[in-house]
């Protein structure tokens, strides 16, 4: 590799892209931020990016120095949607995001590779940011391939730059076929992933000895086409971001460890599925807190109207609310209510807001009006919605706190519909 770097510029403004909130608000868990410098495995490369907010720019390279590079940033931040016009139509339309969007500008959907988004989810159920992006970065640490970056690099002119010092080498995702073997669940659980492990490679283990699996999951390149060299055939290809929303989740539901949220966070931060709203506790509690949301189908049966009485002491929720909650926000928001839905939840979490919505003093994100849950048994059909409490913040976790996660979880997941319902967690980071 000659050690040559490029820096090339995008000019877009804070409006258009900050990346601090970007990067830091739940969609993505693997970036760093070293010497006001992001970065992150990227196919194949690792990415480089610099935000100068007082000339609407941003710089960006890659090692090793690709061509495609450009076209890769351009996809995975969507460059070609207007974010500026979108925040005025849903200011237009619903005065609490005007509101509660004040100093969160730049907010816009990343387009991420669903494998690894995939994976990412899986690791989220019960989890938050912090625990999340461990992992993540244990996954490509133990099972990734190393991109060298070498301490000092020359740009196109000659001119020596210093990379920014990062202690840490870069790995890329893992493939299915690293995480595919049988005994990744027992490395995985040792590297403190609990119950997660098993999905893990449950789920790399399907699409690892399925093409077709593979092929729709692994996107080689910026583009929605697959690769002309794969083994499967042009019905069996039907791209998942070509494919409506419902057979979209159906897909993704086939998975282990993959419940509706779970399933929705990969259709909207991979899948180009702009209007979805994935549906979590913190979803759940800004559209009872801030919306006043009322489930029409809970005053209709029983002349009641609040819909905070509809998360059972099993910390579920019905289909029906689910998609009563989905629906609700798309009907507010519009075709990328996903994308709106997005800057609330930045815009909820205490590490992007220094603090400004600590609240309770313990938690990631900002309480709502739910009282405290006992876990008994769900009825069939509900999905979990709430967290399992955790004792612990830190990886690797206890034997004791696996096994009782995973007494917990597995008794949720006997029920026939009752699959995760991934959230953040709401402890300190
Ligand atoms: N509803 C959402 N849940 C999330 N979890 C997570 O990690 N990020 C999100 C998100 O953006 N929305």
């Amino acid at each position: 590799m000659t050690n040559e770097v490029v820096w090339k510029s995008l000019n877009i403004s804070p409006k258009e892209l900050t990346l601090s909130k970007v990067l830091r608000c739940g969609q993505a868990f693997r970036w760093r931020f070293i010497n006001d410098t992001w970065s992150c495995t990227i196919q194949n490369r690792v990415l480089f990016l610099k935000q100068d907010t007082t000339q609407n720019k941003i710089h960006y390279c890659s090692i090793p120095n690709l061509k495609d590079t450009e076209n890769i940033v351009k996809d995975y931040f969507q460059l070609h949607v207007n974010l500026t016009d979108l925040y005025l139509e849903w200011c237009t339309k619903d005065d609490l995001f005007t509101k509660n969007a004040t100093n969160f500008e730049g907010v816009r959907m990343l387009r991420q590779q669903p494998w690894e988004n995939l994976i990412s989810f899986i690791c989220s159920t019960n989890n938050n940011v912090k625990r999340i992006s461990k992992m993540c970065e244990s996954l490509c640490v133990n099972y990734g391939t190393l991109i060298n970056v070498p301490e000092s690099m020359s740009d196109h002119t000659g001119v020596k730059l210093e990379m920014p010092a990062d202690p840490l080498p870069y790995y890329t995702f893992p493939l299915p076929d690293s995480l595919a073997s049988p005994s990744v669940e027992q490395e995985l659980r040792q590297l403190g992933f609990g119950y997660r492990a098993k999905f893990i490679q449950q789920t790399a283990a399907m699409v690892n000895k399925d093409p077709v699996l593979l092929e729709k999951l692994t996107l080689s390149s910026a583009s929605t086409s697959s690769s002309e060299t794969s083994a499967a055939s042009e019905s069996e290809k039907q791209q998942l971001r070509e494919m409506p929303y419902d057979e979209c989740k159906e897909f993704l539901l086939q998975f282990k460890g993959v419940g509706p949220k779970v399933a929705d966070c990969v259709a909207l931060m991979s899948l180009d599925k702009h209007d979805i709203v994935p549906v979590d506790t913190h979803v759940y509690q800004i559209a009872l807190r801030d919306y006043k949301f009322r489930s029409k189908a809970k005053s209709k049966a029983k002349g009641k109207a609040r819909g905070g009485s509809k998360v059972k002491e099993t910390g579920t929720i019905s289909k029906e609310l689910y998609s009563e909650i989905q629906s609700f926000f798309k009907d507010l928001w519009g075709e990328y209510a996903g994308w709106a839905h997005s800057v609330l939840f930045a815009a909820d979490l205490k590490d992007l807001n220094n603090g400004i919505n600590d609240t309770t003093g313990s938690d990631d994100l900002k309480k709502g009006p739910q009282k405290k849950r006992k876990l008994v048994e769900p009825k069939k059909k509900d999905i979990p919605i709430d967290k399992v409490k955790e004792e612990g913040d830190q990886i690797p976790m206890s034997d004791s706190q696996i096994r009782r996660q995973e007494r917990l979880y597995k008794r949720l997941m006997r029920q026939q519909e009752a699959v995760a319902v991934s959230t953040i967690d709401i402890k300190k980071e």
